[in-house]
This record gives structure tokens, sequence and C-alpha cells, in this order.
């Protein structure tokens, strides 16, 4: 997606959906499930068939270049819904019930200047809390609320635009988080950054208490994942342990390349 784009989308589809459309005990559930999901984009027969259902709160997708890893996310936000099939996150079906899931699912992309809006660190993060229903002054509240739990105070007033792109990253995954997605999506979003930034930003992660899924080519980010999917050419190849996953991908690579 470009980033005009997601920008967009932040802004335009965190709406008041929580608010008018409360999720009841009932509907939720722990559970995100593609069933028999078809999905053509363009001239291709992106997904064809998949069956996949995940509960555990931190999974890892990996798969070549153009094997549907950004297709099959963005069927998560309804951003993409299937040709056949049913996608159902938390117990919400992204077809019936679409205008839930902005509030339900968070993504982050690898570009973070895709994503920033806002002059300053404290505005960005106040943002997604007014989208929210939160009055400009409550969102501040809550936005350096959330920057002193990270020891991040004196980042309120920054100007966004003088961060490096690993500060920007972390602003970045602050102002989903703050919004309390139960579901967060990372595509790629270390791609650029080196290796301190990448680990302080994975533990800024796992501090959070929402479901991950993220999509990375840096296998190493997997080490600490409840489970790892290897999806080729649309469909699944292995599901599992990161380690065992990440060996048969390793392996397979290597043969077809010999
Ligand atoms: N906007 C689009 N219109 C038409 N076809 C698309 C579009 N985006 C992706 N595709 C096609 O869908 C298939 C899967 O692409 P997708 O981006 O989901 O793969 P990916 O696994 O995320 O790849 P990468 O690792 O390169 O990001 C590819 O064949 C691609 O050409």
């Amino acid at each position: 997606m470009q980033g005009r784009s997601v920008a967009w989308f932040r802004k335009t589809q965190h709406t008041k959906a929580w608010q008018q459309t409360p999720p009841t005990s009932t509907q939720q559930s722990d559970h995100i499930t593609l069933s028999s999901v078809h999905l053509r984009r363009g001239q291709h027969d992106v997904l064809k068939g998949l069956n996949l259902h995940w509960h555990e709160k931190k999974v890892g997708l990996i798969g070549n270049n153009g094997s549907g890893k950004s297709s099959l996310i963005r069927l998560l936000n309804g951003l993409l819904l299937p040709d056949q099939g049913q996608v159902e996150v938390f117990g919400y079906n992204t077809q019936q019930q679409p205008e839930v899931l902005p509030s339900l699912v968070g993504f982050i992309f690898q570009n973070p200047d895709h994503q920033l809006i806002f002059p300053t660190v404290a505005e960005e993060l106040a943002f997604g809390c007014q989208q929210l229903g939160d009055s400009p002054h409550t969102a501040r509240e809550k936005a350096l609320n959330l920057l002193s739990q990270y020891s991040m105070q004196d980042w309120a007033n920054r100007p966004v635009s003088e961060l490096s792109e690993g500060q920007k990253q972390k602003v970045c995954i602050l102002a989903i988080l703050i919004m309390e997605p139960k579901l967060l999506v990372l595509d790629e979003p270390f791609s650029a950054l080196d290796l301190p930034t990448r680990l302080q930003l994975m533990a800024l992660l796992e501090q959070s208490d929402c479901h991950l899924l993220l999509i990375s080519h840096d296998f190493s980010v997997y080490e600490q994942f409840d489970r790892l999917i290897w999806l080729d050419a649309g469909q699944i190849r292995a599901d599992g342990q990161p380690a065992d996953v990440i060996e048969a991908y390793r392996n397979a690579v290597t043969q077809e390349r010999a």
C-alpha cells in the first residue's frame, strides 16, 4: 500500500466504530480464522482455498516474494475481501461487520513516513485517541502517559520530521498501541533498521498485550514467537514451531537452488 493511502486509512477508517458497534462478549473470540479463502488480484489467483486458524499471541508469516503474505494480512482488516470463503477476526466476519475491524486490527508498515501525519510526537499519538472519541485534552493526556510509560517523556514535542527512521518506527508502533488494537499486524517493519533498534522495537512489542502477526525476512525476530506460518504460492507449506518452519524453508530454498 502506498503511504498516502496508509495515512488516509488511519485517518478515515479509525472512526468511532468501536463506540457505535461495541463488540459484545458473546461475539468476541480469541481466534482468527480463514475458511476456504480464494483471493484474486489482477490476473493472479493469490490465495487458493486457504484454511488457517490461530489464537496464539505471537505469530509470524514467511514466504518468498509474491507468495501472498501482504495480501493475506490485508484480509484481516477488510482492506481486501475474499472472492470466496470467509475471514473471521475475533468473531467478526470481515464482510458482514467491517465497521468493527479498524478498532480491532492495527497495521504497521515498512516505511514510517507513510504512516506519520502530524508535526510532533504527542500530536501523532493523540490523534488515534481522538479518532476513538476522546476529547483533545484527554487524548493528549493519554499520549503523555504512554510516553512516560516507555520513559519517553521528552519526546512529546519533538518534531516527527527530525526523528531517525528507527525513532519514527517507534512512534508508529506507539501510535497504534495507544489505540489498544487486539491484533497488531506488522509488514516488514524492521527492514531499514539496525540490530539495536530492531531489538528495542521487538522489546516494545513484547511488552504489549495484543496479538501480533509479523511478516519479516529477518528470521531472528521469530525466536520468541509461538508459531510460524510459511506461505508458498498462496498455500500453507509449513506451520508450527518457528525453528522447525525456518529449517524446512531454508532446506527447500537450498534444494530448489541446487
Ligand atoms: N495491487 C495489486 N494488483 C494486482 N495484483 C497484485 C497487487 N498486489 C499484489 N498483487 C499480486 O499478488 C501476488 C501476491 O502479492 P503479495 O504482495 O501479497 O505477496 P508478498 O508475499 O507480500 O510479496 P513480498 O514479499 O514481495 O512483499 C503477486 O503475484 C502480486 O503480483
